[in-house]
C-alpha cells in the first residue's frame, strides 16, 4: 500500500466527522436559537392576524419599532418573513454569503429575470442584461433618452394638465425603444398598448394579495375569499396579455433581422446579431425573447421610473422654492441658451440632489424585492431558516432621523455640503435599487432617465400649485397607491412653459 492510499482512509474520516459535525451543530443552533424577534403567533395562522394593513411598510415600520429591532421576524401560515429596516443589513448579509441570499420566491413569473430562481439560467439572463447595461455601456441608450426626454416635454408643453400620463408614457415608450427599437409615438400604439394591457395586468397582480403571494408563494392556495386574495382574479387574460406582449415585438425584431431590414439598434435586435458569441454561454432565442420582455413587462421598470417622475411633480409642486433653486443653477450653467445635457452632471449638484431627494422622499418600491434564502442560516444569534423571504423596508430607512434629520421634509439641500454632494449622506441610490446579486441591473440606465427628466422639465416649465376659485392655492395630498410599486394619487399641479425662449428649445 503507498502513503497517498494509506491516509487516504483516515483522511476520509476525518472530513466526514467534521461534516457531521458541522451540520449537527446547525441543527442544533437551529432548535436552540431563536427566531429574529417578532409578534408571537397562532398555531398554524403564524402571524396572518397579526400582518398589518396597507400601508403596509408603515404597519411594518411600527411593528419593528414596537419589538425594538430592525430584522422582524413573522411567520405566515409556516412561511417565515424577515423584514429589514436599517440600510447596512442587506449589504452586510450579501457581503457574508451573497448566494445565500439571491435566490426568489416562486410564483409563476420564473420565465422572467427578475422571478427567476438563482441558478444557472438566471446567470445567464443576467450575464446578457449586464452586457447591455453596466456602467461603461449605458451611455450607448443616451440619444434615445435625449429624444424621448424631449418628446415628453413637447407633450407636457401641448397638455400640461395630463402630466402624470406623460410621465408614463415617456418611461414606457423609452423601453419599447430600449428593447426592440420602436419608434412608440402614441399610446394607441399597438406595441405600447398590448404592453401597457400587460402592465396593468401585471400591476393588479400586485395589489397588496398578490404582492404578498410574490413574497409567500404558500399563500396561492388561500381559497378566494381570504382577505387580500384578489390577486386570484389574475387568470389567464392576463397570463395570455403578457403572452402577447412578450411576443409581438420580439417576433416584429426577429422578422426584420431575418430579412436584413433592421433599421433601429436595439437591445433585442444586438443580441440576435451576437447570438453565434453569445450561445456559448447557453444564450438561445428564448433567453433574448424573454430578456426583451423582462426590460417592459416583468421588472415593471417603466412603472418605476414612471413613478419617480411622477413623485418628481407632486414635490415640485409642493415646494415652489426648491423648483427656484434647482432652476437658478441651471440658468448658470446652460444660461437658459440650450437644454441641459447628461454631460452637464457634474456641472449640475443641486439636479443630483433632487433626483436623489426624491428617491428618498418618494421611493418608487418602499419594500425592495423579496430575496429568498437558500440554506439555513444564522445572523447575530438568530436563527433564519431556509426558505425566509427576506424583505428591505426602505420606506422605514429613509425615513429614520439619523441618517436624514427631519425625513419628512422635501429637502435636496441634505446631500449637499460646500455646493457639492455630500459623501458623508447616505445615498438613497445604494438603497433604493435593491442589494447583493440580484440588485437592479437598470440602475445606470434609470438614473441616466431620471435625471435629464428633471433638468430639462425645470429648466423649460415652472411647477406650482393650481389655484382654486376663492383664489387659494390647491395643495396636493401626498398620497401613494399601495402595492410593489407605488405612485402618488392623481393631483393636480400648474405646469407652464417658464418662457417662448423655452418653448422653442422644446420644439428644437
Ligand atoms: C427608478 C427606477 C427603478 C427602480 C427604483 C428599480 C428598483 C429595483 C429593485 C428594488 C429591484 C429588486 C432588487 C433586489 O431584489 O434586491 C429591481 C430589480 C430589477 N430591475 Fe429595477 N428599478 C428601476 C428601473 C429599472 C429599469 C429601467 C430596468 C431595465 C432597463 C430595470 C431592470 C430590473 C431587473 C431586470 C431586475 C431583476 C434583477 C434580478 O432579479 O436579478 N429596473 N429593480
Amino acid at each position: 500500500m503507498s502513503l497517498s492510499e494509506k491516509f487516504v482512509g483516515p483522511v476520509l474520516a476525518v472530513i466526514a466527522t467534521g461534516v457531521i459535525l458541522a451540520l449537527a451543530r446547525r441543527k442544533w443552533a437551529s432548535i436552540r436559537l431563536p427566531y429574529p424577534p417578532g409578534p408571537k403567533g397562532y398555531p398554524i395562522i403564524g402571524n396572518v392576524l397579526n400582518f398589518p394593513e396597507n400601508p403596509i411598510w408603515e404597519g411594518l415600520t411600527k411593528m419593528a419599532q414596537e419589538y425594538n429591532t430592525d430584522t422582524l421576524h413573522l411567520n405566515l401560515l409556516g412561511s417565515h418573513l424577515v423584514v429589514l429596516s436599517n440600510s447596512d443589513l442587506a449589504p452586510g448579509l450579501a457581503e457574508r454569503d451573497s448566494v445565500k441570499y439571491s435566490d426568489r420566491p416562486q410564483m409563476g413569473m420564473s420565465w422572467a429575470l427578475a422571478g427567476m430562481p438563482y441558478g444557472k439560467t438566471w446567470r445567464v439572463h443576467r450575464k446578457v442584461f449586464h452586457r447591455f447595461f453596466n456602467v461603461a455601456v449605458v451611455g450607448q441608450y443616451d440619444d434615445k433618452i435625449c429624444k424621448a426626454v424631449n418628446v415628453f416635454l413637447h407633450r407636457l408643453s401641448e397638455s400640461p394638465d395630463r402630466f402624470l400620463e406623460h410621465a408614463h408614457f415617456l418611461a414606457g415608450s423609452l423601453n419599447l425603444s430600449v428593447a426592440y427599437g420602436l419608434d412608440v409615438e402614441s399610446e394607441s400604439d399597438k406595441f405600447y398598448s398590448a404592453s401597457n394591457g400587460a402592465i396593468n395586468d401585471l400591476s393588479a397582480a400586485l395589489i397588496p394579495g398578490a404582492f404578498l403571494v410574490d413574497v409567500l408563494p404558500i399563500l396561492k392556495y388561500v381559497p378566494e375569499w381570504f382577505p387580500g386574495a384578489g390577486f386570484k382574479k389574475f387568470g389567464k387574460t392576463a397570463k395570455e396579455n403578457i403572452e402577447k406582449a412578450v411576443n409581438l415585438p420580439f417576433q416584429y425584431v426577429k422578422n426584420a433581422f431575418q430579412a436584413d431590414d433592421i433599421t433601429t439598434s436595439s437591445f433585442v435586435a444586438s443580441c440576435l446579431e451576437d447570438l453565434p458569441e453569445l450561445s456559448k454561454d447557453g444564450v438561445d432565442e428564448e433567453t433574448i425573447r424573454s430578456l426583451g420582455g423582462t426590460i417592459y413587462l416583468d421588472t415593471r421598470s417603466a412603472s418605476k421610473t414612471s413613478s419617480f417622475l411622477q413623485s418628481f411633480f407632486l414635490a415640485a409642486t409642493l415646494h415652489p422654492e426648491v423648483v427656484c433653486l434647482a432652476q437658478r443653477e441651471l440658468d448658470e450653467v446652460v444660461g437658459g441658451e440650450r437644454l441641459p445635457e447628461l454631460s452637464d452632471i457634474p456641472q449640475l449638484p443641486y439636479i443630483s440632489a433632487f433626483v436623489k431627494e426624491v428617491l428618498r422622499w418618494g421611493p418608487p418600491v418602499p419594500l425592495s424585492g423579496a430575496h429568498r434564502v437558500m440554506e439555513d442560516d444564522v445572523y447575530k444569534g438568530r436563527f433564519i431558516p431556509a426558505g425566509t423571504a427576506i424583505l428591505d423596508n426602505v420606506w422605514a430607512m429613509f425615513r429614520n432621523e439619523s441618517d436624514y434629520p427631519d425625513p419628512l421634509t422635501f429637502n435636496p439641500g441634505r446631500f449637499l455640503k460646500d455646493g457639492q454632494i455630500d459623501p458623508n449622506v447616505k445615498d438613497p441610490e445604494l438603497q433604493v435599487f435593491g442589494w447583493g446579486r440580484r440588485i437592479c441591473p437598470g440602475r445606470h440606465f434609470a438614473l441616466r432617465v431620471s435625471f435629464l427628466a428633471v433638468a430639462r422639465t425645470l429648466a423649460t416649465f415652472d411647477i406650482s400649485k393650481c389655484i382654486d376659485e376663492d383664489g387659494n392655492p390647491i395643495v396636493p395630498d401626498r398620497k401613494y397607491t399601495f402595492g410593489a410599486v407605488c405612485h402618488p394619487l392623481p393631483f393636480r399641479s400648474d405646469i407652464k412653459p417658464r418662457s417662448t425662449h423655452a418653448l422653442s428649445l422644446i420644439a428644437g
